[in-house]
């Protein structure tokens, strides 16, 4: 059976857990169960805190995991990326009261907060900067500066209200940009059920990320009609019992459907039809 950790509380925990339900698992009703077997599915999911799910994943206790690729790099385990899963996006960045930090060689000298100290480090290395201290809290970190525990922060931006409200500003190139990921134990053994799961998620990404489009166009215009609805590979063009029509199928990106009806009815395709799709394989 492939173990799969899976994120129990915090901001990965449902989305991981519904993107699961979407591929087909079983998944737990009660928040306080720790273990769920999905038999027919030949998965086991453990779920555990999300900064512990790559130290199980690097120590080969459970075979993949769902974490945040910040979390993977500050946790230091064996393990790496296997597949981007499009969600709980964010960046990370140094932040610091407007106007006192303005460049990262700036923190040489000064104390850093965060509740990622490892990647914290690691990156003030790379850059050659030398900070007086880095400083490890558990969360809040955007009051340390007011409270006295540190000069600049560094931490999880998603909207930037909390950096705001706490009257700071960021400052720099973004530290590392984040999303959802599943992960694996480093070297190249890829267990048992890793490749079922695999097409099964990259299903979900494809049927959030896509449409599929239906249109009508003249035959002649079949050409420049299918020029601006390319699909995957080529679309399905299919004759209408007129004889001058083809019914035309193709898959568009959600976020360009309306940018691709404008320019289908431009060129002359009418009855255009725009479809969620519930799950696909490529
Ligand atoms: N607004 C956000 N706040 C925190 N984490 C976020 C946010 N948006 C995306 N993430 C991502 O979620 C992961 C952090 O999840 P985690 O459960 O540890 O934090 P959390 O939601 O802040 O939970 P906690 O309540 O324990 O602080 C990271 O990969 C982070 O990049
Ligand atoms: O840019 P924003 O949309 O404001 O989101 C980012 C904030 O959200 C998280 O905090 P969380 O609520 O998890 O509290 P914590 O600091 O106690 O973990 C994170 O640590 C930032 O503080
Ligand atoms: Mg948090």
């Amino acid at each position: 059976m492939l173990r799969i950790a899976v994120p129990n509380k915090g901001s990965l925990s449902a989305p991981a857990t519904d993107m699961l339900r979407e591929a087909g698992y079983r998944q737990r009703r009660d928040t306080r169960e720790l273990v769920l077997t999905d038999a027919d599915n030949g998965v086991e999911f453990f779920f555990l805190r999300p900064r512990d799910v790559a130290v199980y994943v690097g120590a080969g206790t459970v075979d993949v995991g769902i974490t945040g690729r910040d979390l993977l790099l500050d946790s230091g385990a064996d393990a790496v990326e296997h597949l981007g899963l499009g969600f709980a996006g964010s960046t990370f960045r140094f932040a610091a009261p407007a106007g006192t930090v303005t460049d990262v060689a700036q923190i040489a000298g000064r104390r850093v907060a965060s509740s990622y100290t490892t990647l914290v480090a690691s990156h003030l290395a790379a850059q050659g900067v030398e900070p007086a201290a880095i400083v490890h809290l558990d969360g809040a970190v955007e009051s340390s500066v007011q409270l006295g525990v540190a000069d600049v922060i560094a931490d999880v931006v998603e909207t930037g209200t909390t950096l705001r409200a706490a009257g700071l500003e960021v400052f720099g190139e973004p530290i590392l940009r984040s999303e959802a990921v599943l992960i694996r134990r480093a070297g190249n053994a890829v267990p048992d059920g890793l490749e079922i799961l695999t097409r099964r998620l990259q299903g979900v990404l494809t049927a959030r990320e896509y449409v599929l489009m239906d249109y009508d166009v003249p035959i002649e215009l079949v050409d420049a009609a299918v020029a601006v609805t390319p699909g995957f590979e080529s679309p399905t063009v299919s004759p209408l019992h007129n004889g001058q029509s083809a019914a035309v199928r193709s898959m568009v990106r959600r976020s360009e459907t309306n940018r691709v009806m404008d320019a289908l009815y431009d060129v002359g395709a009418r009855g255009i039809i725009v479809t969620s799709i519930h799950a696909c394989r490529l």
